[in-house]
């Protein structure tokens, strides 16, 4: 898929060095919630640039097809040479790593120091511990370069340790850093029986994992269904295996700070697993430490944690940073949810529609070609126990049919679907239920979870579709002729239309008729794709589909066509500040392609988010390949 440009590069750099005309800003996948001091949260790497810059990051750079420069992350040549470039680009650090040894991935490391700037201060002159610091001793290198700071570093691996001190000589901060070479069961007390110097902090990266099985993904909670690590891990077992894993290696810095007390002000640790989290804190907590802060890096689609504590009880420790929760990012992979097309609009269409069926109030704030964002207030939750209120029904209506078959037999029951069966009044949890269940009756194609959108010729839709009363919300996808209760339902779907509300969903399905009826080439390309035959529905892949909503939604926007709203695009944008269960922002971007959505707490409860998280992943959710 990548064409090598080392050629194309020179070319490039012979027409214009610096600019060129085909120049690609090169961007990692860094997210706007790195720490705000961080540079690479609104400048991300120019890899183009630094290509120019570096014969050994030249080497290796390579043009995807669309012309965009980047590297393999999955080689670990790649991968070094880029953390070498940008330490000697953006901090002056020359640097020299081995193969075989974990590769830091530099702007995750520079959230840490910040974080560490946050808590200790960067007027004074500060002096501190890094336990386990690498090959490549970035912190020690890092937090020198940045704010002067001194540095006694450990580390258990000889290798690590040549390593770390070559870095330190070639950089001249041997008289700010020191390595010392410890055994494995040294952690603080042993590095600091045989001075009495005080520190003001103490950081570290802690091997993560317990035992090889875990590192390798093989024990840990990593689902099915997510995607492949982007990037390579070149650490070596000794890098990323402990015994009891990060839980024990922090609970014995710990204990020994209970030890050290105040001759260290402020502990720090790295997290690498969010469960490890509430076992450290309550560590903390049974010894009495007095202080405790815990903060979240946010770390392009990486999450880390970040604890701290301390004995210092007379300052003001830990009290400014602000508790942001960080956004939760689902990464989508390609066939997600059966939509073929991997846009923003196709992705966008679906959630709206995910959204209109949970009875979710919502305004678009932005819809862009690569980015959506969605402000949304849900009321109640419309969205939990789904399977079970389903079973739960099914059993009511089946005991209902048994019980009452005699009494409702010959009794004209049209138009009692959308009141409930059973007679029942129909609230509107009632009615979002009820599209729920036949969104995923009609929707699930392979798994109960694994969800298939589909949209269908116009015929279909005539048949298939199904507004909701109560509720204005539109059934989005019905098999054909699936189903008695959606054939009723024409009726219902005709009184939204009275109302001028018609669903932007059927008004692409009225489009696609249309196109049968206009356009022979384009006619025979739609029937191509069964579009126009009744006998199957297609799948909202279609590119035409997705160019003509995005045409229509750009219309709209622009006022030149004014063409009926759906019942949620009319709505108002709703009062943020109102009281809900949950106001939250929704986020569909689109970079270096790959796409992401992106949860955003706002306001409410912060569970409810994760429970939308989940829905969603749900019915994106691609089957793993057996
Ligand atoms: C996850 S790596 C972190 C390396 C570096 N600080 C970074 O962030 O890239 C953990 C490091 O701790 C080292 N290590 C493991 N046990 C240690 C111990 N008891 N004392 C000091 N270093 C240790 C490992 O050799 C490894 O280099």
């Amino acid at each position: 898929m990548y064409a090598t440009i080392k050629k194309g590069l020179s070319k490039k750099c012979d027409k214009c060095p610096v600019v060129g005309k085909v120049r690609q800003m090169v961007t990692m996948s860094l997210n706007k919630y790195m720490h705000p001091r961080n540079k690479y949260k609104t400048k991300k790497p120019n890899f183009q640039d630094l290509a120019f810059k570096y014969d050994y990051f030249k080497e290796m750079v390579k043009e995807t097809d669309s012309g965009k420069v980047t590297i393999d992350f999955k080689d670990p040549a790649s991968s070094r040479a880029l953390t070498r470039a940008l330490l000697e680009n953006d901090f002056g650090l020359k640097i020299t790593l081995p193969l075989d040894r974990l590769i830091p991935a530099v702007p995750q490391r520079i959230n840490y120091i910040l974080w560490l700037e946050d808590i200790i201060g960067i007027e004074k002159a500060a002096r501190g511990i890094d336990i386990g610091t690498g090959s490549s001793c970035i912190y020690p290198l890092l937090g020198c370069r940045q704010n002067g700071w001194e540095f006694l570093a450990s580390e258990v691996d000889d290798q690590n340790v040549y390593f770390a001190n070559k870095n330190i000589q070639q950089n001249d901060m041997t008289d700010k850093i020191k390595v010392v070479k410890v055994e494995e069961d040294t952690l603080l007390m042993g590095l600091l029986e045989n001075n009495e110097d005080c520190y003001d902090f103490c950081m570290c990266n802690p091997p993560f994992f317990s035992d090889h099985l875990e590192a390798q993904g093989v024990t840990n909670t990593r689902s099915d269904n997510r995607s492949d690590a982007s990037s390579v891990s070149t650490a070596s077992e000794a890098e990323s295996v402990a015994w009891g894993g990060e839980v024990r290696f922090v609970s014995q810095m710990i204990e020994d700070s209970l030890k050290l007390k105040s001759r260290i002000r402020v502990y720090t640790s790295l997290i690498g697993k969010k469960t490890s989290l509430p076992l450290l804190k309550h560590f903390l907590h049974e010894r009495q430490v007095p202080k405790i802060s815990t903060t979240e890096f946010c770390q392009g689609r990486t999450m880390r944690w970040g604890i701290a504590w301390t004995f210092d009880e007379t300052k003001s420790l830990f009290k400014e940073q602000k508790n942001v929760k960080p956004p939760l990012v689902l990464e989508i992979p390609r066939g997600a949810g059966g939509v073929g097309d991997y846009t923003v609009q196709a992705f966008t269409w679906v959630i709206r529609k995910y959204i209109e069926v949970l009875q979710i109030n919502y305004y678009t704030k932005h819809c862009g070609k690569f980015y959506t964002c969605l402000i949304m207030q849900a009321k109640t939750n419309t969205w939990s126990n789904q399977r079970r209120k389903r079973r739960e029904r099914a059993r009511k209506q089946s005991v209902s049919e048994e019980g009452e078959g005699n009494r409702t037999a010959g009794i004209p029951v049209e138009g009692n679907s959308t009141s409930g069966e059973s007679g029942e009044v129909k609230t509107p949890a009632d009615s979002v239920e009820k599209n729920m269940e036949t969104d995923d009756k009609c929707t699930v194609t392979s798994t109960e979870t694994d969800a298939k959108i589909v949209a269908h010729s116009d015929n279909d839709t005539e048949k298939g579709s199904n507004v909701s009363k109560d509720s204005g919300i539109e059934e989005f996808a019905t098999e054909k002729g699936d189903n008695d209760e959606s054939k009723k339902s024409g009726q219902k779907r005709s009184n939204d239309e009275n109302n001028g509300t018609e669903p932007a969903q059927k008004r692409l399905k009225k489009d696609q008729g249309k196109d049968c009826e206009t356009s022979e080439q384009e006619k025979e390309a739609v029937t191509s794709d069964k579009s126009c035959n009744n006998s199957s529905a297609i799948t909202l892949s279609r590119k035409d589909v997705v160019e003509r909503f995005w045409k229509e939604h750009s219309e709209n926007q622009e006022g030149k066509k004014k063409k009926p709203l759906s019942f949620y695009e009319k709505l108002e944008p709703f009062s943020e500040s109102e009281e809900c269960l949950l106001l939250c922002k929704l986020v569909l971007k689109k970079e270096e392609g790959e796409m992401t959505l992106t949860l955003t707490h706002q306001a409410g409860n912060k569970e409810a988010l994760h429970q939308i998280m989940q829905f969603f992943k749900n019915k994106l959710a691609v089957k793993p390949k057996t």
